[in-house]
């Protein structure tokens, strides 16, 4: 099979071409002009192995020295403009190419605990301690339970906030792994507790996100000593670690995974719930909006009285919380259909 240069060239010394006949610009640089020069449809139709070849000698040629030709603007010819768009795809597409064997070689050659016989294979149980921590199972079970058991107004709204944080994580993480559909390094043992389908890609890595999203949410809104917030800040970088030591993830996608965990916490904080919206929030799971806590301390009369007024305007006790005979919390929801 001729070479498409052969082809050209043949076009060109034939000069029986439409459009490349008599396109020599006297420099004997015969192709620029060619190229240059709409072709009529029916070179392309009758060549249309001619048209690829023609690409492949475009692509061939530096943008500098197409410039040189004299072209400006697509408005006569149609071609710079189609030129460009197929330059600068190939000059990314070799950068990205470029960083992503990088990417993918430095991956590889970090990835020493992949397995027990790897060059650190005796440290991946820590290292699988470590992936445990920042998986999504605990964190939600944890803030789930800090939830039920805060006591003040402040700790359940930051408790709430944090297990939205985390469906949102999820969430996103999920959607960001369907659309790139990266897969796992090969040398990858799929040996994860709890994942979903989509977990068998690897792009961003959700640990990554996690634990750099939890680790700013800690950071903003728990009064932690300073040796504390060192620790998290640390844990936060040592799960994303782990992620490419134990040969789960690329390097990038790891990297990324801290990018995208970063901005997510900016989400939460833009649609941050107030301890009211999520009273409304739990409201409208229970099936009541309205609820009201009333503090009885003691089983003096004024806290009596208070929960009489509760009973006699139609609320619902849901729960109490004892601290003694009658003290403690006493909480109530409107009776579903009662609220105006
Ligand atoms: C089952 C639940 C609630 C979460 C799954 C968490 C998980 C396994 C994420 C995958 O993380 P990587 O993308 O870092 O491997």
């Amino acid at each position: 099979m001729p070479s498409p240069k052969a082809k050209n060239s043949s076009n060109r010394s034939g000069g029986g071409s439409p459009g490349l006949s008599g396109s020599t610009n006297g420099n004997g640089r015969y192709e620029f002009m060619s190229l240059n020069r709409t072709p009529p449809a029916t070179l392309f139709q009758r060549q249309g192995s001619d048209q690829t070849a023609a690409a492949r000698l475009r692509a061939s040629e530096s943008p500098t020295r197409r410039r040189g030709s004299g072209s400006s603007t697509s408005s006569n010819t149609g071609m710079p403009e189609e030129d460009c768009m197929r330059l600068n795809p190939s000059f990314i597409g070799i950068a990205l190419s470029s960083l992503l064997a990088i990417d993918l070689w430095l991956s590889k050659r970090l990835g020493v605990c992949a397995c027990e016989d790897s060059s650190w294979g005796s440290i991946r149980p820590l290292m699988k301690l470590i992936e445990i921590s920042g998986h999504g199972i605990p964190w939600l079970v944890g803030t789930a339970y800090c939830l039920y058991k805060a006591d003040s107004a402040a700790g359940q709204e930051i408790m709430f906030n944090l297990f939205m944080a985390l469906i949102l994580d999820l969430i996103l993480v999920g959607i960001v792994k369907v659309v790139v559909r990266r897969r796992r390094p090969s040398h990858n043992h799929m040996d994860m507790f709890a994942t979903f389908s989509v977990d068998r890609y690897s792009f961003p890595s959700g640990h990554a996100t996690r634990s750099t999203m939890c680790a700013r949410f800690l950071l903003a809104h728990l009064v932690l000593a300073a040796p504390l917030r060192v620790l998290v800040f640390l844990w936060s970088g040592l799960v994303g670690l782990s992620r490419v030591l134990l040969g789960r993830h690329n390097m990038t996608d790891v990297l990324f995974g801290f990018l995208m965990g970063y901005c997510q916490y900016n989400l939460v904080e833009m649609l941050w719930v107030s301890s009211l919206g999520m009273q409304g929030f739990l409201g409208l799971i229970q099936g009541s909006i309205m609820v009201r806590t009333v503090a009885v301390i003691g089983a003096g009369p004024s806290g009596l009285t208070s929960i009489k007024s509760c009973l006699e305007e139609g609320l619902e006790p849901t729960c109490f919380e004892s601290s003694d005979d009658i003290g403690g919390l006493w909480k109530f929801k409107a009776r579903p259909g009662t609220r105006d």
